[in-house]
Protein backbone atom coordinates (compact mmCIF):
# COMPACT_ATOMS: atom_id res chain seq x y z
CA UNK A 1 0.00 0.00 0.00
CA UNK A 2 2.63 2.41 1.17
CA UNK A 3 4.56 1.72 -2.35
CA UNK A 4 1.47 3.59 -4.35
CA UNK A 5 0.97 6.71 -2.19
CA UNK A 6 3.93 8.53 -4.11
CA UNK A 7 1.60 7.70 -7.85
CA UNK A 8 -1.23 9.38 -5.99
CA UNK A 9 0.80 12.60 -4.94
CA UNK A 10 1.63 12.47 -8.56
CA UNK A 11 -1.62 12.67 -10.34
CA UNK A 12 -2.27 15.50 -7.75
CA UNK A 13 0.62 17.62 -7.92
CA UNK A 14 1.90 18.70 -11.54
CA UNK A 15 5.45 18.87 -11.91
CA UNK A 16 4.74 21.52 -13.91
CA UNK A 17 4.46 25.25 -12.90
CA UNK A 18 0.50 25.59 -13.47
CA UNK A 19 0.43 27.81 -16.28
CA UNK A 20 -2.10 30.70 -14.87
CA UNK A 21 1.17 31.55 -13.15
CA UNK A 22 3.47 31.25 -16.11
CA UNK A 23 1.03 33.68 -18.14
CA UNK A 24 1.13 36.05 -15.01
CA UNK A 25 4.73 36.29 -14.82
CA UNK A 26 5.04 37.06 -18.10
CA UNK A 27 2.15 39.59 -18.36
CA UNK A 28 4.00 41.30 -15.18
CA UNK A 29 7.58 41.42 -17.28
CA UNK A 30 6.08 42.89 -20.17
CA UNK A 31 3.86 45.38 -18.24
CA UNK A 32 6.62 46.53 -16.47
CA UNK A 33 9.78 46.18 -18.43
CA UNK A 34 8.52 46.77 -22.08
CA UNK A 35 5.39 49.14 -20.87
CA UNK A 36 2.72 47.46 -22.91
CA UNK A 37 -0.53 48.29 -21.41
CA UNK A 38 -1.18 45.56 -18.56
CA UNK A 39 -5.13 45.59 -19.18
CA UNK A 40 -4.47 44.81 -23.00
CA UNK A 41 -2.28 41.97 -22.07
CA UNK A 42 -4.27 40.64 -19.35
CA UNK A 43 -7.53 41.17 -21.81
CA UNK A 44 -5.52 38.95 -24.68
CA UNK A 45 -4.51 36.21 -22.45
CA UNK A 46 -5.72 32.68 -22.83
CA UNK A 47 -9.40 33.18 -22.32
CA UNK A 48 -9.30 29.87 -20.52
CA UNK A 49 -7.71 31.29 -17.64
CA UNK A 50 -9.71 33.50 -15.05
CA UNK A 51 -9.13 36.92 -16.14
CA UNK A 52 -10.23 38.78 -13.19
CA UNK A 53 -7.85 36.65 -11.28
CA UNK A 54 -5.01 36.77 -13.21
CA UNK A 55 -5.42 40.65 -13.10
CA UNK A 56 -5.92 40.62 -9.34
CA UNK A 57 -2.32 38.39 -8.88
CA UNK A 58 -0.51 41.02 -10.68
CA UNK A 59 -2.04 43.80 -9.73
CA UNK A 60 -1.19 42.41 -5.90
CA UNK A 61 2.13 41.86 -7.07
CA UNK A 62 3.03 45.10 -8.40
CA UNK A 63 1.41 46.45 -5.10
CA UNK A 64 4.26 44.46 -3.12
CA UNK A 65 7.01 44.68 -5.46
CA UNK A 66 9.71 46.64 -2.85
CA UNK A 67 8.47 43.89 -0.77
CA UNK A 68 9.04 40.88 -2.88
CA UNK A 69 12.83 42.03 -4.19
CA UNK A 70 13.93 42.57 -0.64
CA UNK A 71 12.91 39.03 -0.05
CA UNK A 72 13.86 37.64 -3.07
CA UNK A 73 17.54 39.19 -2.07
CA UNK A 74 17.66 37.85 1.17
CA UNK A 75 16.47 34.75 0.73
CA UNK A 76 18.97 34.58 -2.01
CA UNK A 77 16.37 31.85 -3.58
CA UNK A 78 17.18 33.41 -7.16
CA UNK A 79 21.27 32.49 -6.29
CA UNK A 80 22.09 29.25 -8.52
CA UNK A 81 18.91 28.96 -9.83
CA UNK A 82 17.42 29.83 -13.24
CA UNK A 83 14.28 30.23 -12.40
CA UNK A 84 12.39 33.24 -13.79
CA UNK A 85 12.60 36.51 -11.21
CA UNK A 86 8.83 37.34 -12.73
CA UNK A 87 7.58 33.71 -11.65
CA UNK A 88 9.25 33.93 -7.91
CA UNK A 89 7.68 37.23 -7.23
CA UNK A 90 4.25 36.01 -8.33
CA UNK A 91 4.71 32.59 -6.75
CA UNK A 92 5.35 34.45 -3.68
CA UNK A 93 2.62 37.08 -4.07
CA UNK A 94 0.37 34.11 -4.05
CA UNK A 95 1.72 32.30 -1.18
CA UNK A 96 1.90 35.79 1.01
CA UNK A 97 -0.97 37.91 0.00
CA UNK A 98 -2.77 35.74 -1.76
CA UNK A 99 -4.39 32.39 -1.75
CA UNK A 100 -1.44 31.62 0.72
CA UNK A 101 -0.68 28.25 -0.41
CA UNK A 102 0.53 26.81 -3.34
CA UNK A 103 0.47 23.14 -4.63
CA UNK A 104 2.40 21.09 -7.32
CA UNK A 105 5.61 19.66 -7.36
CA UNK A 106 7.41 21.81 -9.93
CA UNK A 107 10.43 23.55 -8.82
CA UNK A 108 10.00 27.09 -8.58
CA UNK A 109 7.23 26.46 -6.30
CA UNK A 110 8.81 24.30 -4.28
CA UNK A 111 11.90 26.57 -3.71
CA UNK A 112 9.18 29.24 -2.89
CA UNK A 113 7.87 27.04 -0.29
CA UNK A 114 10.78 26.47 1.15
CA UNK A 115 10.78 30.15 1.59
CA UNK A 116 7.84 30.07 3.47
CA UNK A 117 9.15 30.57 7.13
CA UNK A 118 11.53 32.86 6.35
CA UNK A 119 9.63 35.13 4.70
CA UNK A 120 6.18 34.92 7.20
CA UNK A 121 9.31 36.03 9.89
CA UNK A 122 10.41 38.45 7.59
CA UNK A 123 7.72 40.44 7.10
CA UNK A 124 6.87 40.58 10.67
CA UNK A 125 10.01 41.89 11.74
CA UNK A 126 9.91 44.59 9.13
CA UNK A 127 6.45 45.42 10.76
CA UNK A 128 7.76 45.49 14.22
CA UNK A 129 10.29 47.50 13.45
CA UNK A 130 8.00 49.74 11.43
CA UNK A 131 10.18 49.55 8.79
CA UNK A 132 7.69 47.54 6.14
CA UNK A 133 7.78 49.81 3.44
CA UNK A 134 5.12 50.68 1.73
CA UNK A 135 5.02 50.18 -1.83
CA UNK A 136 5.54 53.41 -4.37
CA UNK A 137 2.97 51.53 -6.26
CA UNK A 138 0.64 51.27 -3.71
CA UNK A 139 0.71 54.74 -2.39
CA UNK A 140 0.35 55.81 -6.54
CA UNK A 141 -3.60 54.61 -6.48
CA UNK A 142 -4.91 56.80 -3.82
CA UNK A 143 -7.67 57.51 -6.30
CA UNK A 144 -11.30 57.67 -5.07
CA UNK A 145 -13.50 55.38 -6.48
CA UNK A 146 -15.79 56.37 -9.40
CA UNK A 147 -19.20 55.28 -10.28
CA UNK A 148 -20.89 55.99 -13.23
CA UNK A 149 -24.96 55.47 -13.73
CA UNK A 150 -26.31 53.89 -16.38
CA UNK A 151 -28.48 56.26 -17.36
CA UNK A 152 -29.87 53.70 -19.65
CA UNK A 153 -31.74 51.72 -16.42
CA UNK A 154 -31.41 53.84 -13.27
CA UNK A 155 -32.44 57.75 -13.13
CA UNK A 156 -29.64 59.74 -11.46
CA UNK A 157 -31.57 61.15 -8.89
CA UNK A 158 -32.91 57.36 -8.32
CA UNK A 159 -29.55 56.30 -7.17
CA UNK A 160 -28.55 58.69 -5.19
CA UNK A 161 -31.59 57.74 -3.19
CA UNK A 162 -31.05 54.11 -3.21
CA UNK A 163 -27.15 54.79 -2.11
CA UNK A 164 -28.40 57.20 0.80
CA UNK A 165 -31.05 54.43 1.43
CA UNK A 166 -27.37 52.54 2.18
CA UNK A 167 -26.99 54.41 4.27
CA UNK A 168 -24.39 56.32 2.52
CA UNK A 169 -24.16 60.16 3.19
CA UNK A 170 -24.05 62.73 -0.03
CA UNK A 171 -21.90 65.88 0.37
CA UNK A 172 -24.23 68.80 -1.15
CA UNK A 173 -22.90 71.26 -2.73
CA UNK A 174 -23.93 73.68 -5.43
CA UNK A 175 -22.70 72.85 -8.49
CA UNK A 176 -23.35 75.40 -10.52
CA UNK A 177 -20.98 78.04 -8.11
CA UNK A 178 -18.57 75.53 -6.97
CA UNK A 179 -14.80 75.78 -8.20
CA UNK A 180 -12.47 72.56 -9.38
CA UNK A 181 -10.16 73.14 -6.30
CA UNK A 182 -12.63 73.22 -3.92
CA UNK A 183 -14.62 70.64 -5.35
CA UNK A 184 -11.27 68.38 -5.13
CA UNK A 185 -10.51 69.44 -1.43
CA UNK A 186 -14.26 68.10 -0.88
CA UNK A 187 -13.48 64.86 -2.56
CA UNK A 188 -10.11 64.38 -0.67
CA UNK A 189 -11.86 64.49 2.41
CA UNK A 190 -14.62 62.13 1.73
CA UNK A 191 -15.13 60.25 4.91
CA UNK A 192 -15.69 56.49 4.71
CA UNK A 193 -19.41 56.84 4.58
CA UNK A 194 -19.84 59.61 2.17
CA UNK A 195 -20.13 60.00 -1.49
CA UNK A 196 -20.27 63.27 -3.75
CA UNK A 197 -22.00 63.66 -7.11
CA UNK A 198 -19.38 64.86 -9.48
CA UNK A 199 -18.78 68.17 -10.19
CA UNK A 200 -19.01 67.70 -14.29
CA UNK A 201 -20.56 64.75 -14.96
CA UNK A 202 -23.67 64.78 -13.16
CA UNK A 203 -24.22 60.75 -13.97
CA UNK A 204 -21.00 60.26 -12.06
CA UNK A 205 -20.94 59.60 -8.26
CA UNK A 206 -17.63 59.42 -6.24
CA UNK A 207 -16.71 57.25 -3.33
CA UNK A 208 -14.19 56.76 -0.97
CA UNK A 209 -10.90 54.77 -2.17
CA UNK A 210 -10.91 51.77 -2.94
CA UNK A 211 -14.96 51.16 -1.94
CA UNK A 212 -16.16 47.78 -2.89
CA UNK A 213 -18.72 47.35 -5.33
CA UNK A 214 -18.23 44.07 -7.16
CA UNK A 215 -20.94 42.35 -5.38
CA UNK A 216 -22.96 45.65 -5.24
CA UNK A 217 -26.48 44.38 -7.04
CA UNK A 218 -26.66 47.82 -8.82
CA UNK A 219 -23.30 46.63 -10.29
CA UNK A 220 -24.12 43.34 -10.68
CA UNK A 221 -27.61 43.95 -13.04
CA UNK A 222 -25.80 46.38 -15.00
CA UNK A 223 -26.88 50.06 -13.45
CA UNK A 224 -24.03 51.00 -12.20
CA UNK A 225 -20.24 50.62 -13.71
CA UNK A 226 -17.21 51.19 -12.35
CA UNK A 227 -15.01 53.89 -14.40
CA UNK A 228 -12.71 56.40 -13.98
CA UNK A 229 -13.31 60.07 -14.76
CA UNK A 230 -10.88 60.81 -16.92
CA UNK A 231 -12.14 57.59 -18.98
CA UNK A 232 -15.84 59.22 -18.55
CA UNK A 233 -14.44 62.37 -19.85
CA UNK A 234 -13.60 61.37 -23.75
CA UNK A 235 -17.13 60.72 -23.85
CA UNK A 236 -18.28 63.50 -22.50
CA UNK A 237 -16.29 66.00 -24.41
CA UNK A 238 -17.65 64.47 -27.66
CA UNK A 239 -20.83 65.01 -26.25
CA UNK A 240 -22.91 63.33 -29.12
CA UNK A 241 -26.98 64.59 -29.43
CA UNK A 242 -29.84 62.08 -28.73
CA UNK A 243 -30.24 60.19 -32.43
CA UNK A 244 -27.14 61.10 -33.61
CA UNK A 245 -24.70 58.67 -36.09
CA UNK A 246 -21.60 58.27 -33.98
CA UNK A 247 -18.78 56.32 -34.32
CA UNK A 248 -16.61 54.77 -31.51
CA UNK A 249 -13.89 53.88 -33.65
CA UNK A 250 -11.55 51.79 -31.20
CA UNK A 251 -14.29 50.81 -28.76
CA UNK A 252 -13.54 47.65 -26.50
CA UNK A 253 -14.29 46.63 -23.80
CA UNK A 254 -17.28 49.04 -24.10
CA UNK A 255 -16.67 51.69 -21.54
CA UNK A 256 -16.59 54.63 -23.12
CA UNK A 257 -19.20 52.90 -25.67
CA UNK A 258 -21.89 52.51 -22.95
CA UNK A 259 -21.09 55.84 -21.68
CA UNK A 260 -21.77 57.21 -25.41
CA UNK A 261 -25.32 55.27 -25.47
CA UNK A 262 -26.55 56.87 -22.25
CA UNK A 263 -25.72 60.59 -23.67
CA UNK A 264 -27.52 59.36 -26.60
CA UNK A 265 -30.47 58.38 -24.53
CA UNK A 266 -30.12 54.80 -26.92
CA UNK A 267 -31.59 57.10 -29.90
CA UNK A 268 -29.84 56.70 -32.83
CA UNK A 269 -26.57 54.65 -33.84
CA UNK A 270 -24.03 54.13 -32.36
CA UNK A 271 -21.24 52.16 -34.35
CA UNK A 272 -18.37 50.63 -31.91
CA UNK A 273 -16.02 48.92 -33.41
CA UNK A 274 -13.17 47.09 -32.45
CA UNK A 275 -10.49 44.72 -34.49
CA UNK A 276 -9.51 42.29 -31.40
CA UNK A 277 -11.81 39.29 -31.55
CA UNK A 278 -11.64 38.84 -27.77
CA UNK A 279 -11.48 42.34 -27.15
CA UNK A 280 -15.03 42.69 -29.04
CA UNK A 281 -16.55 40.05 -27.55
CA UNK A 282 -16.21 41.55 -24.20
CA UNK A 283 -17.45 45.16 -26.25
CA UNK A 284 -20.99 42.96 -27.24
CA UNK A 285 -21.40 40.94 -23.60
CA UNK A 286 -20.90 45.30 -22.34
CA UNK A 287 -23.44 46.58 -24.76
CA UNK A 288 -25.63 43.60 -23.99
CA UNK A 289 -25.44 43.94 -20.16
CA UNK A 290 -25.81 47.79 -20.02
CA UNK A 291 -29.26 47.91 -22.37
CA UNK A 292 -27.02 49.73 -24.89
CA UNK A 293 -29.46 49.68 -27.44
CA UNK A 294 -28.74 52.24 -30.00
CA UNK A 295 -25.18 50.29 -30.33
CA UNK A 296 -24.14 48.31 -33.72
CA UNK A 297 -20.94 46.48 -32.90
CA UNK A 298 -18.55 45.62 -35.68
CA UNK A 299 -15.36 43.28 -35.37
CA UNK A 300 -12.81 45.04 -38.02
CA UNK A 301 -9.98 46.63 -38.16
CA UNK A 302 -11.21 50.67 -38.10
CA UNK A 303 -8.79 51.31 -41.19
CA UNK A 304 -11.24 49.32 -43.53
CA UNK A 305 -13.99 51.29 -42.25
CA UNK A 306 -15.67 53.55 -45.11
CA UNK A 307 -18.98 55.47 -44.63
CA UNK A 308 -20.75 52.96 -46.22
CA UNK A 309 -20.48 50.71 -43.40
CA UNK A 310 -21.56 53.66 -41.18
CA UNK A 311 -23.04 56.15 -43.14
CA UNK A 312 -24.21 59.99 -42.20
CA UNK A 313 -21.67 59.61 -38.76
CA UNK A 314 -21.59 63.33 -37.26
CA UNK A 315 -19.02 62.28 -34.00
CA UNK A 316 -16.21 59.92 -34.09
CA UNK A 317 -14.49 58.95 -30.78
CA UNK A 318 -10.50 58.17 -31.10
CA UNK A 319 -9.67 56.25 -28.44
CA UNK A 320 -6.58 54.22 -29.77
CA UNK A 321 -4.20 51.65 -28.22
CA UNK A 322 -1.58 53.58 -25.97
CA UNK A 323 1.26 53.31 -23.85
CA UNK A 324 -1.04 53.33 -20.55
CA UNK A 325 1.58 56.08 -18.79
CA UNK A 326 -1.03 57.50 -17.59
CA UNK A 327 -2.51 54.51 -16.18
CA UNK A 328 -2.48 54.71 -12.24
CA UNK A 329 -2.52 50.67 -12.06
CA UNK A 330 0.15 50.72 -14.59
CA UNK A 331 3.58 49.59 -13.45
CA UNK A 332 6.22 52.41 -13.67
CA UNK A 333 8.39 51.41 -16.30
CA UNK A 334 11.61 50.24 -15.37
CA UNK A 335 13.56 50.40 -19.08
CA UNK A 336 12.01 53.77 -20.09
CA UNK A 337 15.03 53.88 -23.12
CA UNK A 338 14.20 50.49 -24.54
CA UNK A 339 10.77 51.51 -24.42
CA UNK A 340 10.81 54.59 -26.31
CA UNK A 341 12.78 53.11 -29.07
CA UNK A 342 10.94 50.42 -30.16
CA UNK A 343 7.40 50.81 -28.92
CA UNK A 344 6.65 54.57 -28.82
CA UNK A 345 7.07 54.98 -32.17
CA UNK A 346 5.14 51.99 -33.70
CA UNK A 347 2.04 53.33 -31.65
CA UNK A 348 2.36 56.75 -32.85
CA UNK A 349 2.56 55.55 -36.10
CA UNK A 350 -0.89 53.54 -35.33
CA UNK A 351 -2.70 56.45 -33.16
CA UNK A 352 -1.83 58.57 -36.19
CA UNK A 353 -3.28 56.62 -38.66
CA UNK A 354 -6.49 56.30 -36.47
CA UNK A 355 -7.02 59.65 -36.56
CA UNK A 356 -6.32 60.57 -40.31
CA UNK A 357 -8.38 57.72 -41.01
CA UNK A 358 -11.56 59.33 -38.98
CA UNK A 359 -10.55 62.76 -40.26
CA UNK A 360 -11.12 61.70 -43.63
CA UNK A 361 -13.09 59.01 -44.41
CA UNK A 362 -16.38 60.43 -42.78
CA UNK A 363 -17.78 63.22 -44.60
CA UNK A 364 -20.36 64.29 -42.75
CA UNK A 365 -18.11 64.41 -39.75
CA UNK A 366 -18.56 67.35 -37.31
CA UNK A 367 -16.68 66.51 -34.19
CA UNK A 368 -13.70 63.95 -33.21
CA UNK A 369 -12.48 63.19 -29.66
CA UNK A 370 -8.86 61.53 -29.65
CA UNK A 371 -8.25 60.37 -26.55
CA UNK A 372 -5.32 58.19 -25.14
CA UNK A 373 -4.56 57.18 -21.37
CA UNK A 374 -1.12 58.36 -21.67
CA UNK A 375 1.06 61.39 -20.31
CA UNK A 376 3.42 61.23 -23.26
CA UNK A 377 3.40 64.33 -25.73
CA UNK A 378 4.66 62.21 -28.35
CA UNK A 379 1.23 60.27 -28.30
CA UNK A 380 -0.79 63.01 -27.77
CA UNK A 381 0.03 66.73 -28.90
CA UNK A 382 2.38 65.42 -31.64
CA UNK A 383 -0.27 63.34 -33.14
CA UNK A 384 -2.66 65.69 -33.39
CA UNK A 385 -0.31 68.29 -34.98
CA UNK A 386 0.72 65.84 -37.06
CA UNK A 387 -2.78 64.87 -38.54
CA UNK A 388 -3.95 68.25 -38.62
CA UNK A 389 -0.82 69.44 -40.58
CA UNK A 390 -1.49 66.58 -43.28
CA UNK A 391 -5.63 67.12 -43.60
CA UNK A 392 -5.05 71.13 -43.57
CA UNK A 393 -3.62 71.68 -46.34
CA UNK A 394 -4.23 75.01 -46.80
CA UNK A 395 -3.29 76.42 -43.03
CA UNK A 396 -4.92 79.96 -43.34
CA UNK A 397 -8.07 78.50 -44.19
CA UNK A 398 -8.33 74.61 -42.46
CA UNK A 399 -10.97 71.95 -42.53
CA UNK A 400 -10.31 70.88 -39.04
CA UNK A 401 -9.37 72.68 -35.83
CA UNK A 402 -9.08 71.69 -32.09
CA UNK A 403 -11.59 74.01 -30.02
CA UNK A 404 -12.17 74.75 -26.68
CA UNK A 405 -14.20 72.36 -24.26
CA UNK A 406 -16.87 72.99 -21.91
CA UNK A 407 -14.07 72.65 -19.07
CA UNK A 408 -12.42 75.83 -20.42
CA UNK A 409 -12.71 77.56 -16.90
CA UNK A 410 -13.18 74.58 -14.52
CA UNK A 411 -9.77 72.35 -15.12
CA UNK A 412 -6.61 73.14 -14.19
CA UNK A 413 -4.27 71.25 -16.72
CA UNK A 414 -3.72 71.98 -20.65
CA UNK A 415 -1.97 70.69 -23.39
CA UNK A 416 1.15 72.13 -24.13
CA UNK A 417 1.53 75.82 -24.79
CA UNK A 418 3.77 74.99 -27.63
CA UNK A 419 1.19 74.20 -29.65
CA UNK A 420 -1.07 77.33 -30.57
CA UNK A 421 -4.29 75.15 -29.49
CA UNK A 422 -2.76 73.42 -26.59
CA UNK A 423 -4.23 74.73 -24.23
CA UNK A 424 -7.82 73.92 -25.53
CA UNK A 425 -7.01 70.46 -24.88
CA UNK A 426 -7.07 68.60 -21.39
CA UNK A 427 -4.46 66.61 -19.14
CA UNK A 428 -5.97 64.75 -16.04
CA UNK A 429 -3.27 64.51 -13.66
CA UNK A 430 -3.54 61.11 -11.09
CA UNK A 431 -2.05 63.77 -8.18
CA UNK A 432 -4.35 66.86 -8.85
CA UNK A 433 -7.77 65.93 -10.57
CA UNK A 434 -7.58 62.27 -8.62
CA UNK A 435 -7.81 59.88 -11.69
CA UNK A 436 -5.94 58.21 -14.40
CA UNK A 437 -3.63 60.35 -16.40
CA UNK A 438 -5.49 61.18 -19.83
CA UNK A 439 -5.12 63.85 -22.66
CA UNK A 440 -8.44 64.50 -24.66
CA UNK A 441 -8.76 66.79 -27.51
CA UNK A 442 -11.86 68.18 -29.08
CA UNK A 443 -11.53 68.59 -33.15
CA UNK A 444 -14.54 70.39 -35.00
CA UNK A 445 -15.00 70.89 -38.60
CA UNK A 446 -14.57 74.27 -39.46
CA UNK A 447 -15.52 74.22 -43.10
CA UNK A 448 -16.34 71.24 -46.08
CA UNK A 449 -13.73 69.35 -47.37
CA UNK A 450 -14.53 70.03 -51.29
CA UNK A 451 -11.71 67.26 -52.33
CA UNK A 452 -13.04 64.98 -50.39
CA UNK A 453 -17.37 65.65 -50.43
CA UNK A 454 -16.32 65.10 -54.58
CA UNK A 455 -14.41 62.17 -54.07
CA UNK A 456 -17.12 60.47 -51.90
CA UNK A 457 -19.81 62.04 -54.77
CA UNK A 458 -17.75 60.41 -56.96
CA UNK A 459 -17.28 57.26 -54.92
CA UNK A 460 -21.07 56.86 -54.76
CA UNK A 461 -21.47 57.25 -59.13
CA UNK A 462 -19.43 54.92 -59.45
CA UNK A 463 -21.44 52.55 -57.01
CA UNK A 464 -24.20 53.39 -58.77
CA UNK A 465 -22.64 52.64 -61.90
CA UNK A 466 -21.92 49.39 -60.70
CA UNK A 467 -24.86 48.30 -59.35
CA UNK A 468 -26.74 49.30 -62.98
CA UNK A 469 -23.91 47.12 -64.69
CA UNK A 470 -24.85 44.28 -62.59
CA UNK A 471 -28.36 44.39 -62.52
CA UNK A 472 -27.93 44.47 -66.62
CA UNK A 473 -25.53 41.61 -66.63
CA UNK A 474 -28.22 39.85 -64.10
CA UNK A 475 -30.72 40.17 -66.62
CA UNK A 476 -29.00 38.94 -69.71
C1 LIG B 1 -7.59 52.01 -25.25
S1 LIG B 1 -8.47 50.69 -25.85
C2 LIG B 1 -10.08 51.35 -26.02
C3 LIG B 1 -10.84 51.47 -24.71
C4 LIG B 1 -12.31 51.74 -24.94
N1 LIG B 1 -12.53 52.95 -25.71
C5 LIG B 1 -13.06 51.85 -23.63
O1 LIG B 1 -13.29 52.95 -23.15
O2 LIG B 1 -13.44 50.81 -23.08
C6 LIG B 1 -7.97 50.62 -27.51
C7 LIG B 1 -8.72 49.60 -28.37
O3 LIG B 1 -8.39 49.85 -29.73
C8 LIG B 1 -8.45 48.62 -30.42
N2 LIG B 1 -7.75 48.80 -31.71
C9 LIG B 1 -6.44 49.01 -31.92
N3 LIG B 1 -6.19 49.12 -33.24
C10 LIG B 1 -7.37 49.00 -33.86
C11 LIG B 1 -7.77 49.02 -35.23
N4 LIG B 1 -6.89 49.19 -36.22
N5 LIG B 1 -9.07 48.86 -35.52
C12 LIG B 1 -9.99 48.68 -34.54
N6 LIG B 1 -9.66 48.63 -33.23
C13 LIG B 1 -8.38 48.79 -32.90
C14 LIG B 1 -7.79 47.66 -29.46
O4 LIG B 1 -8.16 46.34 -29.74
C15 LIG B 1 -8.33 48.16 -28.12
O5 LIG B 1 -9.45 47.42 -27.74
Amino acid sequence: MAGQQPTQVKLQHSVKVPQFYKTAANIAKRASEEHHSLKDLVFNANKHLNIQGLYALIIKTFHHEDTLERLIQKSKILKDRKADPWLIKILITELLFGKKSLSGDSKPVQAVLSHHDMFLAELKESEKAGTLKLDSYKERDSRPRYVRVNTLSLKVRAAMKMFSNEDWKQVCYDRKSEDYSSFLNRVTSLARDEFIQDLHIKELFIFPNKTEFYRHPLYIGGSIILQDKASCLASWLLKPSPGSITLDMCAAPGMKTTHLACLMKNKGTLYAVDSVRGRYETLCKQVEKHGATCVKTLCMDAFQLEAKHCPGVEYILVDPTCSGSGAVEQPIVKNREKFNASRLQSLTRLQSKLLRHALTRFPDVKRIVYSTCSLNIEENEMVVEDVLASVNTDASDPIFEVVDNKLKCKWIHHGSEDFEWGPRCIYTKPDIDLTNGFFIAVIDRVRSDEKNISRNEDEKEEQKHKKRKQLKESKI
